[in-house]
């Protein structure tokens, strides 16, 4: 979708920006370009709409040399969301979100209506929001509408440079996982440039890792955390590679543990026994389809008479995570709950209990499969205690 070939871009003072610049973005696909300040990284998205040109090689975006379209028919095509938003101030949060369509030619209700409508899908209420003026807002909040602006016309393509840069980390984080949302829903081919690798692991498909003016590695956010290809990316990513992975790396039914289970419908004595004779002190409660229901502790059924059933025992499970969830959602549900470990579903089938010693598992399996480059179900895991 987008194509970039032999790009370079030496400024009119003899600043070389990028040079030999050759990657390509995948239609749908979200490419974060991460590298420190001073790497490159706007430049290579400026040319993309052209607010730059190359000095060498060219751009493709869908088969189309971008230098031979014209530039404001080439914008409409492409959403652009920069950190200081750019909202302008005297004009409503509504209008501003409706300013691309309007532009375009879109009669004025369509386009408040479509604004309207991506106010909403980005969690501003048109109706509260849509009236006010950007500097009635929060930070986030004109993040959002900024987000909003770029969706406005529907482009192919979306543009993003530092989009998440003027927020707090937590606000940042909650819109990085509202975007990731709408992206899943959207569909856009996006190029988001950033600083923070933390983010472009969050966010990417795939990250472009920039060095000085060139990209030093282009993979999977898993590749580059788990066999960075050079020493300049090993450093960049940083010594706690380890713990980011965790965010990249997602639960597996091989994964699991299966703790001893109990049904709602059976008599607590007869759950009793049986947890006893397997020395389990607590067992997952399940309804007779499989569902999760939640769990009881094995004294607590000893305690209880012959008459009651699990069901009437059972405490409900406080937390769990789906299947396919990363491991740092899983680890950070356990320590909020306090839990040993943490149970896993398919929808609302129970699937097992995922343990801090199953976790380490899998994250030591997906690092040695990348360092070897091999299919990370084709690795065994040997513990020390089986050496
Ligand atoms: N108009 C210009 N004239 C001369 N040099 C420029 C110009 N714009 C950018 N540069 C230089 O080109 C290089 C790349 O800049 P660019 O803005 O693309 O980097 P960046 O990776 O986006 O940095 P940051 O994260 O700080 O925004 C830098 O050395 C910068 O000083």
């Amino acid at each position: 979708m987008i194509r970039f070939e032999q790009v370079g871009k030496v400024y009119p003072d003899g600043t070389t920006a990028v040079d030999g610049l050759s990657f390509e973005v995948a239609k749908g696909e979200l490419v974060t370009l991460v590298g420190p300040s001073g790497c490159g990284k706007t430049t290579t998205m400026m040319m993309v709409n052209r607010l730059i040109e190359p000095t060498a090689g060219r751009i493709l975006v869908d088969g189309e040399d971008v230098s031979t379209v014209d530039p404001v028919r080439l914008r409409r095509r492409m959403g652009y969301v920069i950190q200081q938003v750019g909202l302008f101030p005297h004009r409503t949060v509504l209008d501003n979100t409706a300013t691309v369509p309007a532009l375009i030619g879109w009669k004025r209700a369509r386009a408040r209506a479509r604004a309207a409508e991506l106010l909403e899908l980005v969690g501003l209420d048109p109706a509260v929001h849509g009236p006010r003026y950007p500097a009635q807002l929060s930070g986030g909040q004109r993040q959002r509408v900024g987000v909003a602006r770029a969706l406005a016309a529907d482009p192919p393509v979306l543009l993003m440079d530092e989009p998440f840069g003027a927020v707090d980390p937590v606000v940042r984080e909650h819109l990085q996982n509202e975007f990731l949302a709408l992206q899943a829903t959207v569909r856009k081919t996006v190029l988001l440039v950033t600083h923070d690798i933390e983010e472009a692991v969050r966010m990417g498909d795939r990250i472009a890792v920039y060095g000085q003016g060139r990209i030093e590695q282009f993979d999977t956010p898993g590749t580059v955390l788990g066999a960075p290809a050079n020493a300049y990316v090993a450093r960049f990513v940083g010594a706690d590679r380890g713990l980011k992975r965790l965010a990249v790396t997602r639960i597996e039914p091989d994964d699991l543990e299966e703790p001893p289970l109990a049904r709602l419908d059976e008599p607590a004595g007869a759950a009793a026994r049986r947890l006893r004779s397997v020395g389990a002190r607590w067992a997952v409660v399940v309804s007779p389809a499989g569902d999760l229901h939640g769990w009881v502790a094995a004294d607590t059924l000893d305690l209880a008479g012959e008459g009651a059933t699990v069901g009437s025992l059972a405490r409900r499970m406080e937390a769990w995570v789906p299947l396919g969830s990363t491991l740092k959602r899983a680890f950070s549900e356990m320590l909020q709950h306090d839990a040993g470990w943490i149970a896993v579903v398919d929808g609302s089938r129970f699937l097992g209990v995922l343990t801090p010693a199953r976790l380490h598992e899998a994250l030591r399996r997906s690092v040695d499969a990348d360092e070897r480059g091999i299919p990370r179900d084709e690795v065994e895991f040997h513990s020390v205690s089986d050496a």
